[in-house]
């Protein structure tokens, strides 16, 4: 273990190169080592710290779509080629991801886990070549002419893989202040039966429908708006937003909206009237991510009227009565790209997500495709995992496109984050029997499993097709919450052993095989 081309050990530091000057303070801790300290000039990527790797490792993506899950070094094929339109989901820089074995924030191995405990400026990541492990802090073309703080770096140590997994939230949590709700979600949205064929008649029959469920929260997601970007307009057939949240409202429920505010569609008035709005590439915008048919651009948050624009929309949604936010794309707002004032991409997207949280005060946010660890602190909820799908999706590679069993993994591989960063999204329990190719089988093993993990519960289904069967699954996941899970064997890679005791139920204990898609839910203590 060398940082800086040193053995790690206990004192205080100094490095002074060409383009930057380092200083830092190594500390024993328990379990293990810490890293702080301070930088300046102009460091672009630096190579932090180097070690031997396993060949087991977890290794992690660092948007929520992207997957944490154990690989074997040996079997990853490399070069390897990016979709164009996903780039930056697949890795903050798909140069390095195309070449390398890329982990962000952290990599857990047998017996070790080393991880960052902040994204404030920087992006921290590992890379594995051969045994080689090289952890990275990438401060992009920033120039500081005074020291900043360096992001944070732990080393964990112990026998129990689970246990540092932990141990390594708890450090996450305290290094960045957070504090979580205890109240957690459960509620309804439209997207996994919906899409994008949404219309007001269908949310209308569902409000009325939910009357009959527990749901606090009746979300609408994308579909009603005219275009990306422009929030404010709804499509022919909706009425005006503040009806819609009028309408959630009057049935006793919190009105809830998506919303992709980091980002706008080529087609908007946004970037027809504000070109210079816009992150740029070579004098031109620069696409973030091409969906719905167009180019994304991404807005430069570095720029106080994109500040104001973005503080305006979201306190006139508040003030319409919307109360539970999903703010979808968020990693466009993070991307490489010029902006106006140098910050970096990282600086810009907490700036970004800081006027959203003054914007909307107390209202729940829930980041989705959003970067982890510069998220911390500012969002109420996440979504870790890949977007669920009516089917199992056993043949969708495992890199973050849609599917139900590889959002599952992630739901239980980044448990960790749980109730220390966030509340956890495992992303919607669908539970029709129609309109799906999901088995029963799969439905509960999915609802059981997102329920002892104690996540984040919204239900995406047209409720006119939920048949006894299927609620009797939604209320049978809704008494295994409010326990304190714990994913026992995290480095496994054929089937879980979670285990959460004080649910309402009492301690319970699931064993779920994802390959093999078979489940034991053993209930120990009934209360
Ligand atoms: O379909 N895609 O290509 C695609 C790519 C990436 C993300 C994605 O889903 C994201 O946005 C939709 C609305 O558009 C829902 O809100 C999902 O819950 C959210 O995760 C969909």
């Amino acid at each position: 273990m060398e940082m800086f081309s040193s053995r790690i050990r206990e004192g205080n530091f100094v490095l002074n190169e060409k383009n930057y000057s380092i200083k830092w303070t190594t500390k024993q801790i328990e379990n293990g080592w810490k890293i702080t300290g301070f930088i300046k000039g102009k460091p672009g990527r630096i190579e932090f710290f180097k070690t031997y790797s396993s060949k087991k490792i977890l290794i992690n993506n660092w948007q929520s779509w992207g997957p944490c899950k154990v690989i074997n070094t040996d079997h990853l094929k490399l070069p390897r080629q990016i979709d164009d339109n996903w780039q930056y989901t697949t890795s903050l820089f798909p140069d390095i991801f195309e070449k390398q074995i890329q982990s962000d924030y952290f990599i857990l191995e047998e017996n070790k886990l080393y991880g960052f405990l902040s994204s404030r400026i920087a992006h921290p990541f590992f890379t594995v070549q051969k045994n080689a492990m090289t952890a990275y802090i990438d401060y992009f073309d920033a120039v500081f002419d005074e020291y900043v703080p360096l992001e944070t770096f732990v080393i964990l140590e112990g026998a129990d893989e689970s246990f540092l997994l932990e141990k390594y939230g708890e450090l996450i949590a305290k290094e960045n202040n957070v504090s979580i709700r205890k109240q957690s979600i459960i509620g309804w949205c439209s997207w996994y039966q919906y899409f994008l064929n949404l219309t007001w008649q269908e949310i209308l029959k569902n409000i009325n429908l939910a009357s009959n469920y527990p749901f606090e929260v009746f979300q609408i997601d994308d579909g009603y708006e005219k275009d990306i970007g422009d929030w404010l307009i709804v499509k022919d057939g909706f009425p005006q937003l503040y009806q819609m949240a009028e309408t959630i409202a009057k049935s006793g429920m919190k009105p809830g909206i998506w919303i992709a505010p980091f980002c706008v569609s080529e087609s908007s008035s946004i970037s027809q009237n504000h070109p210079d709005w816009l992150v740029k590439e070579e004098e031109r915008p620069k696409v973030a991510f091409r969906n719905w048919d167009h180019q994304i651009f991404s807005l430069d948050l570095s720029k106080s009227e994109v500040k104001k624009w973005l503080y305006e929309l979201f306190s006139t949604l508040r003030k319409m009565g919307y109360l539970y936010f999903k703010i979808d794309f968020l990693f466009s707002g993070a991307i490489p790209g010029k902006r106006h004032n140098g910050s970096t991409p990282i600086q810009v997207f907490r700036e970004g997500l800081e006027v959203i949280r003054k914007a909307v005060k107390d209202a729940f946010i829930l980041g989705c495709g959003s970067p982890l660890l510069p998220a911390v602190g500012f969002v109420d909820g996440m979504r870790v995992g890949p977007d669920t799908t009516p089917f199992w999706g056993e043949n969708v590679p495992d890199e973050g496109a849609p599917a139900a069993k590889w959002s599952l993994r992630n739901a239980i591989t980044r448990h960790f984050m749980h109730r220390k960063l966030w509340l956890n999204d495992p992303d919607c329990l669908l539970l029709r029997s129609e309109q799906t190719s999901l088995t029963l089988n799969e439905r509960e093993l999915y609802a059981y499993t997102c329920g002892v993990l104690d996540n984040i519960i919204v239900v995406s289904d047209d409720l006119s097709l939920i048949d006894d069967q299927s609620k009797e699954i939604l209320n049978k996941t809704l008494r295994l919450i409010s326990g304190s899970a714990f994913v026992k064997n995290i480095m496994s890679t054929d089937g879980y052993e979670i285990i959460s005791r004080g649910t309402k139920s009492g301690d319970v204990k699931l064993f779920v095989d994802l390959e093999k898609r078979i489940f034991s839910l053993e209930i120990k203590t009934e209360r």
